[in-house]
């Protein structure tokens, strides 16, 4: 990665000064422009006349952050701030990432893409749209930034658990950028956040007069494939070494066209790969755990679509790697769908389905499989809430010492249990995480910290060694290794609290190891444009923005 934006802004031609700096939220640093500053950006009289430093500005916006009564009020505060004053939003993220992650991430983003034509402020993002066809390298063109390096992008079709979205899926893209910057400090201005609005299925959006996306059914089949590679050729144009982050799409796209670009473009698709290498890291740790060992594990999936059979891809190769046979390790790994248990020679198995349809009897409920296959770990990836209810739960510490329990729907409302019913109906005995955050539970005095399994473990990390490296791809050695880094991070002293991942404060120090990793592979693979640095870890590590203001003067 080439040098961070310039950290001075000394007056220039092409830096704004007076009001207009104040609208610039890359550059307005609120009430820390000191007199000097004041004088020769011509801000004198614009601002009060006390100066604050940034850690006060930080107390002011907690405050003011604490005071909200709903969160989707949380949300609209730090949307505003990201709006008015970025560096200042990324530096209140940081510092309190457990208390506001929860707000731009899962749960609260999930609402305010429920509500986004509602309470819509200002755009954050790239738009593009079928109105564009043809126009997109244009379109592209609109947005301000020369140097963007990660693009996530949505078409808004499945976002979290809460189905189609439409145009207001747009706060994903912003939410996953967010945690780039925090997470793992990639510049804010080397994001671009773009939802691509192909119309959405959602009645609902389509009869809300407030909608503001296009109010027509999704396009589908050639024309959507078209719009897309038209995008990818657009973005390829202008930023020809960005990274492209799929995001949230739809089951009959999202595996499409990670095939169709995986081998030709540097992209992922999160929910495929980053939720495996999340959600096998959590395997990783649990064994660390316990002693068990990964290639004994039975794993019921609940849910077959892109995150199920990702991480059942995943944890394949990685059985793999540890002398198994490729058909034993599959016959480790049991599906059920919206139609039961998915069995060879049932019908509507896709292609993705089909090298996990074992031979088995058909078996229409999550239970009687339970009770047939007798798993070790059961893993919701269904979007559907309260499906690992009492009896599941309690099947399962009938038939395990420590019964694996990943409940990773998201938001929370989508949650296939929560944390305190996972640990109540197998007598405080499961190893949970889920993708939502679920705070403490004490159970009979005993206090339990359940993990979160979600890919802003993964991905962030990811996109730093891709960036720092300049890779020209992704590839799945790289999701592999950044789930054992991930594992690696835990402690002795999280295993004591049940933890299976590392504490949220510590994710920086574990996004530059997740990236060390990724970047030795695109090094050892000859994918690396930048070459091999004497130290990756220094490299890396120094690379990371750190939100700090700027100094004009
Ligand atoms: N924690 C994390 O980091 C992540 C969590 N997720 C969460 O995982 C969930 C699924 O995402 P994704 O896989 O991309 O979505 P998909 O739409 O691709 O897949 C959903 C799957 O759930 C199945 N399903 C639906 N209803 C039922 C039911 N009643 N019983 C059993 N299975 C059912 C579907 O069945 P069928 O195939 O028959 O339609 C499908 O296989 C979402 O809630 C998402 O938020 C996703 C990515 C990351
Ligand atoms: C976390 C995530 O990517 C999802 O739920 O879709
Ligand atoms: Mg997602």
């Amino acid at each position: 990665m080439a040098d961070q934006p310039e950290n001075t802004c000394a007056p220039r031609p092409s830096c704004p000064v007076g009001y207009e700096i104040l609208q610039d939220p890359l550059r307005n640093k609120g009430i820390s422009f000191t007199e000097k500053e004041q004088k020769v950006l011509k801000l004198e009289g614009l601002l009060p006349p006390g100066f604050n430093s940034m850690e006060q500005q930080v107390t002011r916006m907690m405050e003011n952050f604490r005071k909200k009564s709903s969160d989707l009020e949380k949300y609209n505060f730090m949307m505003a701030l990201l709006e008015r004053d970025r560096t200042l939003f990324d530096r209140v993220v940081l510092d309190y990432l457990e208390e506001i992650m929860p707000i731009i991430y899962t749960p609260t983003v999930g609402r305010a893409s429920q509500e986004y034509s509602h309470i819509f402020q200002r755009p954050q993002g790239l738009f593009l749209s079928e109105k564009y066809r043809g126009r997109l390298s244009e379109v592209i063109g609109n947005w301000p930034i020369d140097d963007v390096r990660i693009v996530c992008v949505t078409d808004g079709e499945r976002i979290l658990g809460l189905g189609d979205l439409g145009v207001s899926g747009m706060a994903i893209p912003v939410g996953k950028l967010s945690l780039y910057v925090a997470c793992a400090g990639i510049h804010p201005s080397h994001c671009l956040p773009i939802v691509i609005d192909v119309g959405t299925n959602n009645v609902s959006l389509l009869n809300d007069p407030l909608y503001l996306g296009l109010k027509h059914e999704r396009i589908r089949g050639e024309a959507y494939d078209a719009l897309i590679d038209e995008f990818v050729e657009a973005v390829r144009e202008r930023y020809p070494d960005a990274l492209i982050h799929f995001e949230d799409f739809g089951n009959l796209n999202a595996f499409r066209l990670l095939k169709k670009y995986r081998d030709r473009i540097c992209t992922f698709n999160d929910d495929i790969q980053g939720t495996a290498a999340v959600a096998l890291a959590g395997l990783y740790g649990a064994m660390k755990m316990t002693g068990g060992t990964l290639t004994a594990q039975k794993i019921l999936f609940l849910g077959a679509g892109g995150a199920g059979i990702g991480i059942g891809e995943l944890i394949v190769s990685a059985m793999v790697r540890e002398g198994m046979a490729e058909s034993e390790a599959r016959k480790r790994c049991w599906f059920t769908d919206s139609r039961g248990l998915v069995v060879r020679g049932r019908e509507r198995v896709s292609d993705a389905k089909r090298p996990f349809a074992h031979e088995h009897e058909p078996v229409p409920d999550f239970l009687t499989a339970i009770r047939r296959l007798q798993p070790t770990a059961i893993i919701g990836v269904s979007g559907q809430a309260g499906r690992f209810g009492k009896d599941v739960l309690r099947a399962m510490a009938d038939l395990n010492d420590r019964p694996l329990i990943f409940a990773l729907s998201n938001p929370t409302s989508k949650s296939e249990c929560t944390a305190e019913e996972a640990y109540t109906w197998t007598d405080g005995r499961a190893i949970f995480s889920s993708g939502s955050p679920f705070g403490l539970v004490t159970l009979e005095g005993q206090i339990f910290a359940p993990g979160q399994g979600n890919n802003a473990y993964i991905f962030p990390g990811v996109g730093l060694g891709i960036v720092t490296s300049e890779a020209r791809r992704i590839t799945d050695e790289m999701f592999l290794a950044a789930a054992r880094t991930l594992a690696d991070q835990v402690s002795p002293a999280d295993f004591d609290q049940g933890r299976i991942y590392p504490p949220l404060k510590a994710i920086r120090a574990v996004s530059a190891q997740i990236a060390v990793a990724v970047a030795e592979i695109a090094w050892a693979s000859g994918l690396a444009r930048h070459p091999r640095p004497e130290d990756p870890e220094g490299y890396i590590k120094k690379q990371m923005y750190v939100p700090e203001y700027q100094r004009y003067v």
